[in-house]
């Protein structure tokens, strides 16, 4: 079949998003691998899809695959970017929308240039909803692994996050202990891997080994945990920018509350593929 695409970008995670509005769509893993591809498709790190409501309080679903093929629930710079298709496709004229995934919803409102406002539901830190398998709640973990005993926060923005504090992000090891992390035992269904260095109060320095990718250059999600983390641990302020290899985004964050995420969202191109 021909299947219409967009190609979009933000800080450097790139998409291939889908209107599944206009035309119910589904995708097997091997499709999603194919358009994930840099040599025999689109090339990506995430397909999107933008479907119908699912409910009375979203105005859209949207689903998110890893170009390994995998379905998860939560792509934050992905949502961005979602939002910016949905205003160029004519799909909706309103500012803001809100979306709904395979496990939370997020309200989407466009800003000027091609910035958008992400407002992601409460982080999660119970074991059971990240999930991760541990005999109790704590604030810090230590997984024997691989790579020796690594300790970091976890949590849920709708999927899972450890998060573990280094001295300087340009040596961290990244891929080696990425490798080693996003798979562990104790993360039964995988984890995002992000390595994150306090800059000050207000400024973060991260990386993410990405589940179901490896690492990319920005990862909306993983700046929001490791943003989470670093406030649960009194490191830092309710707002912070966080620095990644791509750009920059900010976020804010107190106890309690929503996660707000601010950053761009880039339209690259449009094209078509025989999948
Ligand atoms: N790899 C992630 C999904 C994409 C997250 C990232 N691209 C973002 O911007 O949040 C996972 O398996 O949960």
């Amino acid at each position: 079949m021909k299947l219409p695409f967009a190609k979009m970008q933000a800080l450097g995670n790139d998409f291939v998003v889908l209107d599944g509005v206009s035309t119910p769509l589904t995708l097997t893993a091997a499709q999603c691998r194919k358009l994930g591809d840099r040599r025999f498709g689109v090339g990506c790190d995430q397909i999107l899809v933008v479907d119908p409501a699912p409910d009375a309080q979203a105005d859209f679903g949207y689903r998110i695959f890893n170009c390994d093929g995998s379905e998860v629930g939560q792509c934050g710079n992905g949502a961005r970017c979602l939002a910016r298709f949905v205003e160029r496709q004519g799909l909706s004229t309103a500012r803001a929308i809100q979306v709904a995934t395979r496990t939370t919803r997020m309200n989407l409102e466009l800003l000027e240039q091609d910035w958008v406002r992400a407002e992601l539901s409460r982080p999660e830190f119970q074991p059971a909803r990240i999930p991760l398998d541990v005999p109790a709640q704590a604030e810090r973990y230590t997984l024997d692994s691989p790579v020796g005993m690594v300790s970091g926060g976890a949590v849920s923005v709708g999927n899972p996050h450890f998060v573990i504090e280094v001295d300087d992000v340009a040596r961290a090891p990244v891929q080696q202990w990425g490798e080693a992390l996003t798979r562990h035992a104790a993360f039964p269904e995988g984890v995002n891997v992000g390595f994150v260095e306090r800059v000050a109060a207000d400024h973060l320095r991260l990386r993410v080994f990405e589940r179901g990718v490896g690492e990319t250059p920005a990862c909306g999600s993983g700046a929001c945990a490791a943003a989470v983390i670093q406030r649960v641990w009194g490191h830092t302020e309710a707002r912070v920018r966080v620095d990644l290899p791509g750009g920059q985004l900010r976020i804010a964050w107190d106890e309690g509350q929503n996660v707000f995420m601010e950053g761009p969202a880039t339209w690259v191109f449009e094209g078509e593929i025989e999948l």
